[in-house]
């Protein structure tokens, strides 16, 4: 979708299109299959619920048949229904292979305040991988309070509420194929 046309009504305006996402999934697909040629084994985790749809679009885009690709998930969560981070971050759902000995890229939708990376990163460097790197699709670089690695980056926007393609606002807008601007007075009461 490519104009404002179709809009879900509660989104301000639109922000990439499935269009141009795609293009740059692909793109981080490739940038993956070139720098992990010669990996024996490579875990892809995805980061649940939000990172779905990126996580299904980026593994069709990674091409290495030499290599030993498997997916497992996280379920995390820290934003409930809030438009900001608990800073609390449960597990609710762990890994269900250790990761020991082999390459890790974690698959996250967005980092706002990198809360939640920052602390899966430190869960998952203490089951000894061989390498972990992570790839997220959105980064609110302005709302970051800690610092944390992202070598794989889809898109860098400003300091607004994003749903679509996976992300939510208390469980709703997930099923949009594109990533938009939730109106504020959507959230705002
Ligand atoms: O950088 P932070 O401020 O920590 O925010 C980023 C996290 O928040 C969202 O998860 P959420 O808790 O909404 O769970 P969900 O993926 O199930 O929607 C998102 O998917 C990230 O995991
Ligand atoms: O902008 C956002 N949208 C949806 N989920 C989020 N989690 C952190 N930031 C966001
Ligand atoms: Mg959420």
């Amino acid at each position: 979708m490519n104009s404002n046309t179709n809009l879900h009504p509660n989104v301000k305006t639109l922000l990439f299109s499935e269009n141009e996402i795609k293009e740059r999934v692909q793109q981080i697909g490739r940038e993956i299959t070139k720098d992990y040629q010669g990996s024996k084994e490579l875990v892809l985790i995805g980061i649940l619920k939000g990172s779905f749809m990126f996580m299904s679009d980026l593994v069709r885009a990674i091409d290495l048949p030499d290599t030993l690709v498997t997916l497992d998930f996280m379920s995390i969560s820290s934003y409930g229904a809030s438009t900001t981070s608990s800073g609390v971050v449960k597990i609710n759902m762990d890994l269900k292979e250790a990761i020991e000995g082999k390459d890790v890229i974690v698959v996250e939708d967005i980092v706002d305040s990198g809360l939640t990376l920052k602390h899966l990163l430190e869960l998952l460097q203490s089951r000894k991988p061989k390498s972990l790197a992570t790839s997220v699709l959105l980064r609110k670089k302005e709302g970051l309070k800690v610092e944390v690695p992202v070598k794989y980056i889809g898109f860098d926007i400003p300091m607004v509420f994003i749903i679509g393609y996976g992300l939510d606002f208390a469980e709703r807008y997930r099923e949009l194929p594109y990533l938009g601007e939730l109106k504020e007075e959507c959230y705002k009461h």
